[in-house]
């Protein structure tokens, strides 16, 4: 199949994608250099991206070289900028889609468990934007994509992903304005449930495939339909939207299922009002458990 944006179209750009050795990150970085670019992938696990910046530079034209960095670590973030620089002289492309979470009722989340998602989704994804901008692109321009996740309703069961990736939305547009000046443009894509082997592999017993029959297009997303809408915004043909949050998630946003089911239940009672002028309040609703929760 043809490919959709014209040849060549990222030659001479230098691109940075963070977790970019699998899934989501990897189709970019595939997209990127399939148009011309240098890239660089940058993740803790070195094997991933070893075998993904091997096979990206073998299909060309563009290059990938790889890089583990932590983006919990500061030092990691510095060394990690400062190498791309090093090595291919700019950084006018950065995609922040390095990040994760896990399933849990946020009563049972722990503090450890919290900050690990929070430092990861939020903190690293603001230290590298704001190395990339220190480093080079407060100089140069450049354009930024921040992957979030569809936590437009709160993220049920995943508390602390919901959280950081609404935090990165607002910092989407913060740095947007802020940075309008200098040349950089800051978006944001969402995606919805997307197939990834990451995905798969977490949401177990089938759970990807039970949902797909659920959402409106009955089916989960691909890679490459995010690496695409990634690579719009990395373009000239977005010129002129920064500070947006583009969602790829076939509308399962503006859907009502969500990974969590509220089981029926009577606990939440109804306000009745203050007592009327038979000074009698209007009779009490529901279950004795339901007169329990009143408060
Ligand atoms: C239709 C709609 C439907 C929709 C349904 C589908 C929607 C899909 C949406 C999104 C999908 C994806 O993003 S899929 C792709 C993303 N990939 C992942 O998420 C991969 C898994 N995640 C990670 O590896 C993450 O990086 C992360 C969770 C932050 C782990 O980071 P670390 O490596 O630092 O982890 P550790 O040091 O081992 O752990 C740090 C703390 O976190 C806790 N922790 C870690 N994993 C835990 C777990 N599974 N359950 C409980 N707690 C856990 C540990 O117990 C530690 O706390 P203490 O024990 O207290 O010390
Ligand atoms: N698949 C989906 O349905 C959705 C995914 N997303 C988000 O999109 C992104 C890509 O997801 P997907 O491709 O599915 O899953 P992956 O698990 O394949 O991608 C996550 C990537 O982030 C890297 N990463 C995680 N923590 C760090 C860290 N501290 N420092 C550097 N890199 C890190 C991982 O590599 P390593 O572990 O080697 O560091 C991995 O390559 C993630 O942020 C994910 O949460 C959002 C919405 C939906």
């Amino acid at each position: 199949m043809a490919g959709l944006f014209s040849p060549g179209l990222f030659a001479g750009k230098v691109a940075l994608v963070t977790g970019g050795g699998t899934g989501i990150g990897r189709a970019i970085a595939g997209q990127l250099v399939e148009l011309g670019a240098a890239v660089t992938v940058a993740a803790r696990r070195p094997e991933p991206l070893r075998q993904t910046a091997a096979e990206l530079t073998a299909a060309g034209p563009g290059r990938c070289h790889h890089l583990q960095a932590d983006i919990r670590r500061e030092q990691d973030v510095l060394r990690m900028v400062e190498t791309v620089l090093e090595r291919d002289g700019a950084l006018h492309l950065l995609v922040n889609n390095g990040g994760g979470q896990f399933v849990s009722p946020a009563a049972d989340i722990s503090r450890n468990g919290w900050r690990a998602v929070i430092e990861t989704n939020l903190t690293g994804t603001f230290t590298v934007c704001q190395t990339a901008h220190r480093l080079h692109m407060r100089q140069h321009g450049g354009a930024v994509v921040n992957i979030i996740a569809d936590m437009f309703r709160g993220f049920p069961l995943m508390a602390h992903t919901g959280a950081s990736r609404a935090a990165v939305e607002n910092l989407t547009r913060t740095l947007a304005v802020e940075w309008a000046h200098d040349g950089v443009r800051v978006n944001a894509v969402a995606p919805g449930v997307i197939y990834s082997a990451s995905a798969a592999a977490n949401y177990a017993d089938g759970l990807l495939e039970q949902c797909a029959g659920e959402l409106p297009a009955r089916r989960c997303g691909t890679t490459h339909e995010v690496a695409a809408a990634v690579c719009f915004l990395l373009s000239p043909g977005a010129s002129y939207v920064s500070g947006a949050t583009l969602r790829v998630d076939g509308a399962a946003s503006l859907y009502a299922r969500q990974l969590h089911r509220v089981p029926a239940h009577d606990r939440l009672p109804p306000y009745r009002g203050r007592a009327g002028p038979t000074g009698r309040a209007e009779p009490a609703a529901g279950s004795g458990r339901s007169r329990d929760r009143e408060w």
